[in-house]
């Protein structure tokens, strides 16, 4: 070993902004966000825009705390797996101690702010949320339990709940719907993206749905999640909690969602198959939070 090798091992190059922001999963975070905001515009109280902007705030940095902490705690089966094996610490872009501190630091002063400026039922809920996807999905559920993803999942359904409870102080019928949709709404998310992933989990030794249990048990889980989550994505607007817009917007998307997982549901997987109708499941999945949390936005800006 040369002089140069053993400096750059021993002293990694300072790690930019762009793999602290890489850490928040920035992507992920931005419908975790969304949904939040959407959450708080139904509540029917008018909040005070700069409480409700640092509101918001915090849940984006809170969810990107989080996100921090996952990486930092996940670099070993990242580095296995190739759709992560680039992330800034399994790269080796980064020191596992900064990316600690940084989850750390950010958790705290997300919650704190929170607390303090807006109030402390969103900042309990903000923490719960985080400590839910880092303690119980990331550290103890994921590489235990196939489950591991409709119990930990739950920690992604808490924004609109804290977005609601940022305006109004309290925790409603509506939003705990809107929790029930994205906790349904997870199995049939991930699991279409575990099939065309499922030699990346195999590899890293992760226990989820299709390599546990195979690809027939998934797909027939993903069908029965979707009648589920259909169900309660109407729920709101046919108990008269949401709009018509919303109304409209949970009837068409969730149509069409159901015709996409009964695809899924019902196929097998060919020969050098390439997955098409898996991914245009996982594609849509997202695209339909967005749809629906969208219309219940409207409905409280355009129609009330
Ligand atoms: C335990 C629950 C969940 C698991 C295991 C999961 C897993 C994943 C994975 C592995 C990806 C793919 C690629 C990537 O890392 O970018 C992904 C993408 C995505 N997920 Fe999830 N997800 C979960 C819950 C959620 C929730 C609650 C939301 C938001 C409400 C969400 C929003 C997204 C979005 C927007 C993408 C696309 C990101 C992109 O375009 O790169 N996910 N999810
Ligand atoms: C407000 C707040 C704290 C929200 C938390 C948001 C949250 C729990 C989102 C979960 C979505 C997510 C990034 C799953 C990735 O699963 P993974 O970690 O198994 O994916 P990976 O393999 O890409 O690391």
């Amino acid at each position: 070993m040369n002089a140069t090798t053993i400096s750059v091992a021993a002293y990694p190059l300072p790690a930019d902004w762009r793999d602290f922001l890489a850490l928040t999963k920035p992507r992920v975070m931005t419908l975790v966000v969304f949904t939040a905001l959407c959450g708080m515009l139904a509540a029917p109280v008018a909040i005070d825009p700069v409480i409700g902007f640092t509101a918001i705030l915090c849940i984006a940095l809170g969810a990107g705390a989080s996100g921090a902490l996952n990486q930092w705690y996940e670099a070993d089966i990242d580095a296995v797996m190739k759709r992560t094996a680039k992330r800034p610490l399994p790269a080796g872009r980064m020191d596992a101690q900064a990316a600690l501190h940084f989850g750390v630091g950010l958790s705290a002063f997300s919650v704190l702010l929170m607390g303090l400026a807006v109030n402390w039922l969103s900042a309990a809920i903000l923490l719960g949320s985080i400590l839910f996807y880092v303690l119980i999905y990331t550290v103890w559920l994921k590489r235990r339990t196939p489950q591991n993803i409709v119990i930990g999942g739950a920690a992604g359904a808490f924004p609109p709940i804290i977005g609601w409870a940022a305006a109004t102080g309290d925790v409603t019928a509506l939003p705990l719907l809107l929790f029930g949709l994205i906790f349904l709404w997870t199995p049939p998310h991930f699991w279409a993206l575990a099939l065309f992933m499922k030699a990346d989990y195999s590899a890293a030794g992760v226990p989820m749905l299709p390599v546990v249990a195979g690809e027939r048990t998934t797909r027939t889980q993903i069908g029965l999640y979707t009648i589920a989550m259909a169900a309660c994505a109407v729920a709101p607007w046919a108990l008269g909690l949401a709009g018509d817009a919303y109304g409209l917007t949970a009837i068409v998307g969730s149509a069409i969602f159901a015709v996409l997982a009964l695809r899924v549901a019902t196929r097998t997987r060919g020969e050098n198959d390439a997955m098409k109708p898996e991914k245009s499941l996982f594609a849509f999945s997202i695209l339909y939070l967005f749809l629906l949390f969208g219309g219940l936005a409207t409905d409280r800006l355009v129609f009330a």
